[in-house]
C-alpha cells in the first residue's frame, strides 16, 4: 500500500543550516527549482517569483529547457540561474526544493536512457542529500507513468502499477519509481520532509515546439497544415491538465502537511482520436488526421483519481481542454511567427 499521506516518520527534522538565514533583504523563503528552465518548471518559477517574500534559484542543464523560458527573471535581485546537472552535487542553502529536473517527453527521455536513469537516481539522491544537509522540504514531480500500463482505472495512489522493468520506457518510469523510493527512504531514515506529486499529462504555453508529446505535436501540425499524427490504435486515452492548474497543485502540495504520493492531473479523459478531433475543431478544421505506428509499451489508458488532491489539498483543475488549447495555440503561433488568418 502506498502511504496515506501522513508523515510516517517520528524522527526530528534535520536542523536548518545557519547559512539559510543569509537572505536577500526582504525575502524569507529561498526556494530551489531543479529543472526550472523547462516547461512546468518555468511556470512554477513565475508563480513563486510573484511572491515578494521568495528568492528563487533555478538549477538546470538546459537539456530540454531553455533560458528563454526565464528571460523575464534574469537579472532580478531575487532570482538566480545556475547551469548545473543534478547528477552532480549542488551546494546551496535553501528552505524548499522543487525537484523537477528530468526530461519528460518520451523521445527525449529515450534519447539517452542511461542518463535519464542517472538523473532520476543520482539526481534525486543528490537533492535529498542537499535537503538533509540544510533541513529543507523537498517535493518530487513523479509521474503517472509509475502506474505503467495500468490495470486499474482510474488510477488511485494505492495502486502499485503494471510496469515493464526492462522496456524502452523503463529508464523513465522505473527511474521515477526509484526516485519515489529514495524520497521515502530519506524520510524514514533521516526525517527529511518530503512531498511527492504524481503528475499526469500536462500541456500549455512554452512546451518545446519539437517536444514530441501529443498536444504540442498536434498543435504545431494544425498550425502548419500538416496531418495530425495519431499513433495507432488511437483509442488509447490520456487526461490533460493545463499548466496553471498543475502549478497550483504543486504549490499546495508543498505548502500542505501531506507527504503524498498524490495524483495531480485533470480527470477529463480523451482518446487520441478525440484529442485530434478537438485540435482540428479548435485550430484548423481543414487539417487531416493520419494514423501512424505506435511506440512500444505505450499505456492504453490513463486517468487520475483525484479524490486525495481534493480532500487533502482542496485542489481540483479549473481549465478545460477546450479552453486550454487556444491559449497554447496563441503561444505556438507567436513563437512560430504564423498568425491566425
Ligand atoms: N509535462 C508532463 O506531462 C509531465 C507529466 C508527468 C511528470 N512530469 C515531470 O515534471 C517534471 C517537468 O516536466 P516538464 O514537462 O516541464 O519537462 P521539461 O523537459 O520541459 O523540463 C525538464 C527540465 O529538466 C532539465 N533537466 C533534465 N535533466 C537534467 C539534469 N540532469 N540536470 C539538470 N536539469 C535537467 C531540462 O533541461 C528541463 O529544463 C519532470 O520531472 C517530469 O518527469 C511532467
Ligand atoms: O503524464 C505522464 O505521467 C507522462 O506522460 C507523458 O507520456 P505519454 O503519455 O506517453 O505522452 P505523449 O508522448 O504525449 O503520448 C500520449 C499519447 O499520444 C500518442 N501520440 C503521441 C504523439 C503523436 O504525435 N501522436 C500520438 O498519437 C501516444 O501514442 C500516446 O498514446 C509524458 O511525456 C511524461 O513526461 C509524463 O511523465
Amino acid at each position: 500500500m502506498a502511504t496515506n499521506g501522513e508523515r510516517t516518520c517520528t524522527k526530528p527534522l534535520p536542523s536548518p543550516s545557519p547559512l539559510r538565514n543569509a537572505k536577500f533583504f526582504g525575502a524569507n523563503m529561498r526556494i530551489l527549482v531543479t529543472g526550472g528552465a523547462g516547461f512546468i518548471g518555468s511556470h512554477l518559477v513565475d508563480r513563486l517569483m510573484e511572491n515578494e517574500k521568495n528568492e528563487v534559484i533555478v538549477a538546470d542543464n538546459y537539456f530540454t529547457g531553455s533560458k528563454d523560458n526565464l528571460k523575464k527573471w534574469i537579472g532580478h535581485p531575487r532570482f538566480e540561474l545556475i547551469r548545473h546537472d543534478v547528477t552532480e552535487p549542488l551546494l546551496v542553502e535553501v528552505d524548499q526544493i522543487f525537484h523537477l529536473a528530468c526530461p519528460a517527453s518520451p523521445i527525449f527521455y529515450k534519447h539517452n536512457p542511461i542518463k535519464t536513469m542517472k538523473t532520476n537516481m543520482i539526481g534525486t539522491m543528490n537533492m535529498l542529500g542537499l535537503a538533509k544537509r540544510v533541513g529543507a522540504r523537498i517535493l518530487l514531480t513523479s509521474t503517472s507513468e509509475v502506474y505503467g500500463d495500468p490495470l486499474i482505472h482510474p488510477q488511485v495512489e494505492s495502486y502499485w502499477g503494471n510496469v515493464n522493468p526492462n522496456g524502452v520506457r523503463s529508464c523513465y518510469d522505473e527511474g521515477k519509481r526509484v526516485a519515489e523510493t529514495l524520497m521515502f527512504d530519506y524520510h524514514r531514515q533521516h526525517g527529511v520532509e518530503i512531498r511527492i506529486a504524481r503528475v499526469f499529462n500536462t500541456y500549455g504555453p512554452r512546451m518545446n515546439i519539437d517536444d514530441g508529446r501529443v498536444v504540442s505535436n498536434f498543435i504545431a501540425q494544425a498550425i502548419w497544415h500538416e496531418p495530425l499524427t495519431v499513433q495507432s490504435p488511437g483509442t488509447q486515452t490520456r487526461s490533460f491538465c493545463y499548466v496553471s492548474d498543475m502549478v497550483d497543485g504543486l504549490i499546495r502540495l508543498m505548502q500542505g502537511d501531506n507527504t503524498g504520493p498524490i495524483n495531480i492531473g485533470n480527470p477529463g479523459e480523451f482518446t487520441m482520436l478525440q484529442l485530434a478531433e478537438n485540435v482540428k475543431e479548435v485550430i484548423n478544421p481543414k487539417v487531416e488526421i493520419k494514423m501512424v505506428e505506435n511506440t512500444p509499451d505505450d499505456p492504453r489508458q490513463r486517468k487520475p483519481d483525484i479524490s486525495k488532491a481534493k480532500e487533502l489539498l482542496g485542489w481540483e483543475p479549473k481549465v478545460k481542454l477546450r479552453d486550454g488549447l487556444p491559449l497554447m495555440e496563441e503561444d505556438f503561433r507567436t513563437r512560430l511567427g504564423v498568425p491566425r488568418n
